[in-house]
């Protein structure tokens, strides 16, 4: 029976690629700047203390991994343990650092092309697209027009949103449109049709996601983001490896989290809705219980990203990567036989560096199965290694770019 477990802790990178100077991102690494910070007790919260304590995914070769791509083992992980996984770092071929280009590629599609990106700081949206958005959904105006970190535009703008019931419009570094709504006063079907009318006015601007971003809360200081969350994606440019499992081996496709909003729903054939760590471990264990002959159990853990990589929080980053490490063990213990586990990220997003952004790094890669040799799988070119890998693996048409490493 073949199934692959693919879990992406959403911004895991693990140091600097090459071309990282294209980016300003020469130095970062997500776990590296992590590993440093909790040994100098600089990471220290409520719920975390001390070194980064990651003992099984450092048993799957993470710490190796981190080592082979920048140089640096992280402090806190053991550098003599015993090592059962197959390990290795991945370099990106698609142009962008984002969310969509970093998935897409893992299932073996790079993103070659350039995205549209609204590149200007301020007065970041054309006056034409927006007026259209505005007059199609019966608005006068809007709030926002600017690059900005999600949680710090609420505190900006959120009451003026509330008094005046305009949307708050904003981007980032990644080809998004975002728009932050109240889900009480202004309504979530409100927001997420205003998403999709945005969607389609985006048509010629070749922006990857319009997001829809609402929030609950009284007032400044005290509003928090929703898992109501919603991305409404481009479909990938071509076949992933999720869709060719599904029109060639009739494979079942399961989306836990948001996989399926990334894919923009396309090579996926079920849903979980989940939101927050917990939860979405709880999912894919219920999926693993589950699905039989030909399937793939794919879970985005965003929580690394969203609440941490761009908030800046490195002790909270740490602690929700204890926390996933704590609940590994669970997993591998439920693995089948045949069953193939693959821990990677889409990108980087160093809680030490500056701005709120991403950060253009190598993904780890680490692959774990019962018949699955332990040991390094050195530098992969690009991503799409695990998406050829799971063609090889299904046996499915091979994907036109990556190297199989099983
Ligand atoms: O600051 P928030 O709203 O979390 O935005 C982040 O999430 C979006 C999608 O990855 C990007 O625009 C990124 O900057
Ligand atoms: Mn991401
Ligand atoms: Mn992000």
């Amino acid at each position: 029976m073949k199934r692959a477990i693919i879990l992406v802790l959403d911004s895991f990178g693990i140091g600097a690629t090459e071309d990282a100077h294209k980016f300003g991102d020469v130095g970062a690494n997500t776990l590296g700047s992590i590993a440093k910070a909790c040994a100098a007790g600089n990471a220290n919260n409520d719920d975390r203390q001390g070194p980064l304590t990651l003992p099984n995914l450092n048993a799957l070769g993470l710490g190796k991994a981190c080592e082979e791509s920048s140089g640096y083992f992280p402090e806190g992980l053991d550098e003599n343990a015993e090592i059962i996984g197959a390990y290795g770092h991945a370099a990106e071929l698609s142009s962008g650092k984002d969310t969509p280009s970093g998935h897409w590629e893992i299932a073996g599609v790079p993103v070659l092309f350039d995205w549209g990106y609204f590149t200007d700081k301020e007065n970041s949206f054309p006056k034409e697209l927006t007026d259209r958005i505005l007059e199609r959904a019966g608005l006068p105006d809007y709030l926002g027009n600017c690059h900005a970190s999600g949680t710090q535009i609420l505190d900006d703008l959120g009451e003026e949103h509330m008094k005046t019931g305009l949307p708050i419009f904003y981007t980032s570094a990644d080809s998004v449109f975002q728009i932050a709504c109240h889900e009480e006063t202004f309504g979530l079907d409100r927001l997420l049709e205003l998403c999709q009318i945005a969607r389609e006015e985006l048509e010629d601007y070749n922006i990857g996601r319009v997001i829809a971003r609402p929030f609950i809360g009284p007032g400044k200081g005290q509003f928090e983001r929703t898992g109501n969350r919603r991305d409404l994606s481009v479909e990938p440019p071509s076949a992933t490896v999720l869709q060719k499992l599904v029109d060639e081996k009739q494979g079942e496709v399961v989306s836990i989290g948001k996989i399926a909003d990334i894919y923009a729903h396309v090579g996926i054939t079920k849903k979980v809705k989940a939101t927050g760590l917990e939860v979405l471990f709880n999912a894919t264990k219920d999926a693993m219980n589950q699905e039989g002959d030909n399937s793939i159990i794919f879970t985005n853990f965003v929580d690394f990203d969203s609440h941490y990589g761009h908030r800046r929080n490195v002790a909270g980053y740490a602690a929700a990567l204890e926390y996933f490490d704590k609940r590994l063990p669970e997993i591998l213990e439920m693995l089948k036989e045949d069953d193939v586990l693959i821990l990677t990220a889409d990108h980087g997003c160093d809680p030490t560096w500056e701005g709120s952004d991403h950060t253009r790094e190598h993904i780890p890669v680490l692959v774990y199965g019962k018949h699955i040799p332990a040991g390094s799988l050195g530098r992969r070119e690009t991503f799409a290694d695990i998406g050829q890998t799971l063609a090889k693996y299904f046996g499915t048409s091979d994907m036109e770019y990556g190297k199989s490493f099983l």
